[in-house]
């Protein structure tokens, strides 16, 4: 079974105004196919784990390995704004990947607009992205990272600034797109519920520095009903995470240095 995982990472900041340590001596593991949430309170280090699984930083100390993979797995970020490329249609955007990857044309087309299809999007492969609504363009982002068909998904609240009703529609497309192709995906969120309801576990953090504190295990069924109202122990884990989270953002508040949870 292929793995990742990550020993005993610690990383540092350096800056003019001094150092921080943004992950302390963390560990997890992570399998093929799973998927994983990272909740915590803001400037815990979510960011940072992202960033050193992506290969984008390294770690000052420990290690981050792939097991069981033949080659280096094939890793995409996806972040809330994450940017499309204004001069390119939707389905070219889409594509961009596959262009990357030197798919000849009238494949990644027809690849993009299949992906695009299957959320209800194919009317719009020929618009340009300052012809769709903020929601719609964080959806072609969401395909654009899917379209390479990675093994490992990085995505950094990809939905934090949709509206609720609009977040709940594109959750249920981002778990058909992830149980169709099953890539390892670390998914990072301010939203307890949102991990409970899209993650198989969720990495409870703390923060200053950053460390894992618990693992949660959601264990709800899949196909997962994303309004939990079918999952009857939802109340009791989201407040078993908040009494995790709660003393941490209750300091940030005091020291003035709190965004959300
Ligand atoms: N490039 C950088 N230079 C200096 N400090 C940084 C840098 N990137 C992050 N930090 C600091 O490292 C800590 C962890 O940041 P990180 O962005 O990983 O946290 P986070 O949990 O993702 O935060 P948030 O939830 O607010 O997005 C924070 O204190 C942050 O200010």
């Amino acid at each position: 079974m292929k793995q990742l995982h990550v020993i005993g990472v610690s990383k540092r900041y350096s800056s003019k105004r001094g150092s921080v340590k943004a992950l302390a001596s963390v560990s997890c593991s992570v399998q093929q196919g799973e998927f994983v949430a990272l909740l915590g309170p803001s400037g815990c280090g979510k960011s940072t784990l992202l960033r050193l699984v992506a290969g984008l930083s390294q770690p000052d100390d420990g290690q981050i390995e792939f097991r069981e993979w033949v080659q280096m797995p094939k890793a995409r970020l996806v972040f809330q704004d994450s940017a499309l490329f204004p001069w390119m249609s939707v389905w070219e955007n889409v594509a961009f990947g596959l262009e990357m990857e030197a798919m000849p044309v009238a494949e990644r087309r027809e690849r993009a607009v299949a992906l695009l299809a299957t959320m209800g999007m194919a009317d719009f492969h020929q618009h340009y992205p300052h012809e769709l609504s903020g929601g719609m363009r964080q959806r072609v982002a969401i395909a654009r990272a899917f379209a390479t068909e990675p093994d490992i998904l990085l995505m950094d609240e990809p939905l934090r600034a949709l509206d609720a009703q609009m977040r709940l529609v594109v959750q249920e497309e981002l778990l058909a797109l992830w149980n169709r192709q099953k890539p390892m995906v670390l998914y990072v969120t301010h939203d307890i519920e949102e991990a409970l309801l899209l993650a198989d576990r969720v990495l409870v953090m703390s923060g200053k520095p950053g460390k894992i504190r618990e693992e949660v295990i959601s264990g709800f069924h899949r196909p997962r009903d994303l309004t939990g109202r079918d999952h009857k122990n939802l109340e009791e884990l989201k407040w078993h995470i908040w009494k995790l989270l709660e003393s941490d953002v209750r300091g940030q508040l005091q020291s003035g240095t709190a965004n959300t949870v």
